[in-house]
């Protein structure tokens, strides 16, 4: 099987091109990129006016299988990452049953093969049932194919066993994935600490709640030598520390979501719950440090934190809500919308932030569309205009605070492996 790219924009960083190349794919490998190829294929796509850039790589997704299916399955969690143009996802372990052990990893990556398109690499949990008790077995996950431990969804407050867990992650070469919330600081809150929240009479956030453990992670990644990523950043103070964490070569890598560098808690409306997930909508002047953090490299990665909630579950009060919205298929408008059409990236870096940073830092052979690499592919055409419509999702998740929002540009193909697993 053969299939020809042709007339396409091709963004690759791993190989410095950035021009018009054509791309022929042979079997499930890239075996061309030139000007002009003049071969027969099986399937030509004409990539005029688009970008072709190596396959999109999200580092932050909840799947919800198993144990919350009502929420997202692997099928409809991998169809909508395909959808968004992504080939590769990390999911994190905080399913019913949570993924602490090397059986439930395996459960995944069969259940993963059957039913997703695109390739899935499992986090397992720090501790058991993310208890925050007792170490997970950490060792039998990894060589079972985990990328990474995680206690998403919480933070483990125990500095001991978390440095033990680090101590582990470093031995077997895995990512830390750090959900930084002091447990004893966020009290009751849902939404950023500020005149907004005490105007809608809702219990706040501070960014010290986040600050505070950014802190604690890196000075313990530091001792142990582990590789640490900064999950969902959202405040100025954890971009500082990452700065100054990087300057100091410590090993840490930090995300941002989409979300946290477009809103800010003025943007809450009380009564949607689409404004609720955790960390919360922060203030401008965290906005700000966060797209100046993207603009100068600081932050590495963008990441979605895709996490779809139930419409009868988020149709309650701001208190009683699950934090979390959905963004897999809305993070490449998003980002070309709010950050490269608004010249505070350029395309290259967004490539760099969804692609080629975080294969590099998962240690994958992916994020580059070299010659003799595999076929994942994104084609996006960067000018389609659109309205964002919740109820265009193929996700199973509908919350998002996007609903209406006019943005450009628009995944016209995925590919994984050489195959076309979405095509508008
Ligand atoms: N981000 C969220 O608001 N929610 C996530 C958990 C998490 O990422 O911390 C979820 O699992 O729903
Ligand atoms: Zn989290
Ligand atoms: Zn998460």
């Amino acid at each position: 099987m053969k299939t020809l790219i042709k007339n396409g924009h091709v963004i690759d960083p791993a190989t410095h091109k950035e021009g018009a190349y054509d791309i022929l794919i042979e079997g499930d490998k890239i075996a061309k990129v030139e000007k002009n190829i003049q071969e027969e294929a099986d399937k030509v796509i004409d990539a005029n006016n688009a970008w072709v850039v190596p396959g999109l790589i999200d580092m932050h997704v909840h799947l919800r299988e198993p144990g919350f299916e009502h929420k997202e399955t692997i099928k409809t969690g991998s169809k909508s990452g395909a959808k968004g143009g992504f080939t590769t996802i990390c999911t994190m372990p905080n399913t019913n049953p949570i993924i602490d052990n090397e059986y439930m990893v395996e459960y995944l990556n069969l259940k993963a093969s059957r039913d997703s398109a695109i390739n899935i690499l499992p986090i397992g949990s720090v501790t058991k049932g993310q208890k925050g008790e007792e170490l997970a077995n950490i060792g039998n996950m990894a060589k079972a194919g985990i990328c990474g431990i995680s206690e998403d969804g919480h933070t483990v407050m125990n500095a001991g066993i978390y440095k033990k867990a680090m101590t582990y992650s470093k031995m077997f070469d895995l990512i830390v994935f750090a959900h930084c919330e002091d447990k004893d600081l966020v009290g009751k809150g849902v939404m950023n600490a500020g005149d907004k929240a005490l105007s809608l009479g809702l219990a706040g956030i501070s960014n010290d709640v986040e600050d505070v453990i950014t802190s604690r992670d890196i000075i313990l990644a530091r001792q142990t030598g582990t590789k640490l990523h900064l999950c969902h950043i959202s405040t100025k103070g954890s971009l500082k520390l990452l700065e100054r964490a990087k300057e100091d070569k410590i090993d840490v890598t930090g995300e941002v979501c989409p979300h946290h560098f477009i809103l800010t808690d003025e943007d809450v409306d009380g009564f949607d719950t689409n404004y609720k997930m955790n960390p919360p909508l922060r203030s401008k002047v965290d906005v700000e440090a966060l797209k100046e953090g993207l603009k100068k490299d600081i932050i590495d990665i963008i990441a979605t934190d895709h996490a779809p909630h139930h419409y009868d579950e988020k149709n309650t009060t701001f208190d009683e809500a699950p934090f979390g919205i959905v963004g897999l298929e809305t993070a490449v408008p998003l980002t070309i919308t709010a950050l490269v059409n608004k010249g505070i990236i350029t395309p290259k870096q967004m490539v760099e932030k969804m692609s080629y940073n975080p294969a590099k830092r998962l240690g994958l052979d992916k994020g580059s569309l070299a010659e003799g690499k595999t076929a994942d592919i994104t084609i996006i055409n960067p000018n389609k205009k659109h309205t964002i419509d919740v109820n265009t999702f193929v996700s199973k998740g509908k919350n998002s605070p996007f609903h209406n929002y006019e943005v450009r540009g628009m995944v016209t193909h995925t590919m994984v492996s050489g195959k076309v697993v979405f095509e508008s």
